[in-house]
């Protein structure tokens, strides 16, 4: 490693949400890139910076930093450097030249030690003096603990996070429990702490560490789904993770559910344990479905019947017996289900209850779990849906990962009815949050297809629900959407119930055979980029999506979209483009938005409304990129456009492909996607089924017909530890426990 030292000209780029900066440092007069993670930077700041030299192939000779530590210039030329970058209140060049001119080398003797004579200095008054010193005496303290920190091992960016949440105690934490800090500072997750305490020394079989250790481990759940782990699990893992004994961690298993930080449970004859809020949220749901599954509703002098053959007649339809009793049942009960596959009449029925109901003067709302399935039955049924989220009216928060809603027990929606789309993707702490704001009287019509993917949070809770037997469910069987040519809801039918589907007919169902794995990205490039437009006038990038079962690969969704990006919108002269991470964002690629921004503004370029709010799974076009401005304009495929600034670019990913729980609640007129062998995980019958439910006019299957083979027979890989449905059943058994 080598160090250099210099001051901060010009932050190039910078992404607040990990500190990656590009900046320009004066080294000595020259001026050089540096890159690296910094958790705030400062134009002025003087750094050591310790690193390497590498060449980037577009901006030349860079310098990569790894550490780096403030420090105060030591030469007249450094020290009036960094007092003229304002980093002194009161300070401005002149004044700092003036002080340099007078002190020379002994100046920072003087700050540290005499301040009180920079009042000879013409222009520091008493008030600039009293401040500067203020100034100079923290920067003092922050840059000895900070160095203290680094002593400890702990990089300046983290060293910096510190001080800032604990300030003069920071020192005192560390030697205590580092592990606090997995509570405290957001990105301190236990494996840098470990590391922290570690190097300070603490034993592999401290307390804080195993109890820390056990929650890290316990966190798993999130990760596959699970509202609990056993108790075999758990210390098998744990043990694992902090390399002790069994014994050990069972010794403090007990602490943390005394502390109330972990629940112990007792599910099928298994001692089980849970994340605090995981628990909460599923016997909070229990609670309030096995409540509002008791309530029925007659509304005097009104014939159902009636109302449905009216909504039959305008529609010109007619509508089975499943599909009424969907309707009357809504009518009828505080919480049903409304569950089937693709053209069962979801939507249809949707339809006719907003329409009764909202002739019969019921204030009825819509939502679905994202954005994208908000806009798609705001489209289908010409009434506004609304995310799950903006209904309970999310408040802004520090952690995205845990929202907090103005729409809770106190403050319940007044509504007569919510109907939710999409419900199998809702997670069980979104579930709770809904029924938390959902007031009694208010009937709560969850509809969804409960054989697609589980929620990509914990819990399993459409299927859950279900199962309990509780709750009244509709099952809608019967195949609308079906023609002579059309074999993509037969199909994912025949999937759904593990039979092997006719391929050798030629419709908009395709399977095709390649057992090459070599020429495969090949073949889905060609179909993507040129057989597709050319044989059938699809467009490549707003008609077809790629749609992969995995993210890393050759046909997984980094390296597809890499691929496309090279085929559909290459390097070009006239084309800005911007690196971010590992990618290259150009004019012209598509893109998907990837977290909900509710604040971002946009404006539809047609109507010239305007507006907030992109979501999770809008796509659109990069339209421009300008580095003058640090910002770049997404044109979304329904009009909006956006202005964004250089760092959000976290918030959006290529989407030429992506994977099937992203494609989840959105649908394409062309879904192409690869069947290859890999995990189970992503080898199983619901991941398979939710991308073929993706295809409206033409699903491509491609590569290996073992694996499609092994895809419907498998299952049930995909099953989650779950007791929200064990729950809801004791809580209809015993309603006073
Ligand atoms: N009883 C019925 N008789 C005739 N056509 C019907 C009936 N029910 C639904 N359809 C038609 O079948 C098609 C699919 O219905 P709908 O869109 O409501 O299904 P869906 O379950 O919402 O499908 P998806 O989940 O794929 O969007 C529509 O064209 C609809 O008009």
């Amino acid at each position: 490693m080598e160090s250099i030292k210099g001051t901060v000209e010009h932050i190039v780029f910078r992404n607040t949400s990990n500190g990656y900066t590009v900046a320009h440092f004066d080294i000595d007069g020259d001026l050089v890139t540096v890159v690296g993670n910094f958790d705030e930077l400062n134009h002025g700041e003087y750094l050591k910076l310790s690193g390497y030299w590498t060449e980037h192939k577009n901006y030349g000779d860079q310098f990569c930093m790894e550490t780096y530590a403030m420090e105060i210039p030591t030469s007249t030329e450094g020290i009036t450097r960094y007092l003229s970058s304002g980093i002194l209140p009161g300070i401005g060049e002149k004044t700092a030249k003036a002080i340099v001119a007078r002190f020379g080398e002994e100046t920072l003797d003087i700050l540290d030690n005499h301040p009180e004579r920079l009042s000879e200095i013409k222009g520091v008054g008493k008030k600039t003096l009293a401040a500067i010193k203020e100034v100079y005496h923290e920067q003092r303290e922050v840059r000895q603990i900070m160095i203290q920190i680094q002593d400890y091992g702990i990089s300046a960016n983290w060293a910096m996070k510190l001080y800032k949440t604990y300030k003069f105690d920071t020192i005192s934490v560390l030697l205590n429990n580092p592990y606090q800090m997995i509570e405290d500072i957001r990105g301190i997750g236990f494996k840098i702490a470990d590391q922290i305490a570690n190097h300070l020394g603490f034993e592999a079989n401290s307390p804080g560490r195993i109890l820390a250790g056990i929650n890290y481990s316990l966190g798993e759940c999130y990760n596959r789904g699970n509202t609990f782990m056993t108790e075999e699990e758990l210390i098998t893992t744990s043990s694992k993770i902090l390399g002790v004994e069994q014994d050990e961690i069972n010794a403090q298993l007990g602490e943390l559910v005394l502390m109330g930080q972990i629940i112990q449970e007792e599910v099928a004859n298994q001692r089980v344990y849970y994340p605090r809020n995981l628990y909460e949220a599923e016997d909070n749901t229990a609670l309030s479905m096995a409540r509002i599954s008791q309530m029925t509703y007659k509304i005097a002098n009104v014939n159902i019947d009636e109302k449905i053959k009216d909504y039959e007649r305008d529609m010109v339809i007619t509508l089975d017996n499943k599909q009424r009793e969907a309707i009357a049942a809504a009518m009828e009960n505080g919480v049903i289900i409304i569950t089937g596959g693709p053209g069962t009449g979801k939507t249809t029925i949707i339809n006719g209850i907003v329409r009764i109901f909202k002739d019969l003067g019921l204030k009825t709302v819509l939502a679905a779990p994202t954005g994208r399935a908000a806009k798609r039955i705001t489209e289908t049924t010409g009434n506004e849906a609304k995310t799950i989220h903006r209904l309970l009216e999310y408040e802004y928060s520090q952690d995205d990962d845990f929202p907090s809603f103005s729409r809770d027990e106190t403050n319940q929606l007044d509504v007569d009815a919510i109907i939710v789309d999409e419900s199998s993707m809702i997670d069980i702490l979104l579930m709770d949050s809904l029924l938390m704001a959902v007031q009694p009287g208010t009937r709560l019509i969850l509809v969804g297809d409960a054989d697609q993917l589980p929620s990509v949070g914990p819990g399993n809770v459409l299927k859950d629900i279900i199962e309990s037997g509780a709750i009244k469910v509709l099952s809608l069987e019967r195949i609308y959407r079906q023609s002579e040519e059309s074999m993509i809801s037969v199909n994912a039918y025949e999937i759904n119930h593990g039979q092997m589907p006719d391929i050798n007919n030629e419709s908009d169902f395709l399977f095709l055979n390649k057992n090459d794995g070599d020429k495969l990205l090949r073949d889905i490039l060609e179909l993507v980029t040129n057989r597709l437009p050319t044989a059938k006038g699809f467009d490549s990038i707003h008609d077809i999506q790629v749609i992969s079962p995995m993210k890393n690969g050759k046909v997984g969704v980094i390296n597809l979209n890499r691929e496309i990006q090279a085929v559909l919108n290459p390097p070009r002269e006239d084309r800005a483009q911007r690196e971010f991470g590992m990618v290259i964002y150009r004019v012209g690629d598509k893109v998907m938005q990837i977290k909900n921004n509710y604040r971002i503004k946009w404006e539809d370029t047609l109507t010239m409304e305007q507006g907030e709010g992109i979501y999770n799974g809008d796509i659109g076009i990069l339209e421009s990129i300008s580095s003058r401005d640090k910002s770049f304009v997404i044109l979304f495929n329904d009009g909006k456009q956006v202005t964004y600034d250089f760092d959000q670019m976290d918030e959006i990913t290529h989407a030429y492909a992506m994977t099937v729980h992203k494609s989840q609640g959105s649908e394409f007129p062309v879904v192409v996607m690869p069947i290859v062998g890999g995990p189970p995980l992503f080898l199983n019958r619901k991941l398979l089924y939710t991308a073929v439910t993706r295809a409206k006019k033409l699903l491509i299957l491609i590569g290996n017909q073992y694996v499609f083979r092994q895809m419907i027979k498998s299952a049930e890989s995909q099953n989650r530890q779950t007791a929200l449905c064990d729950r809801i059943i004791n809580y209809i058994n015993h309603p006073m426990r």
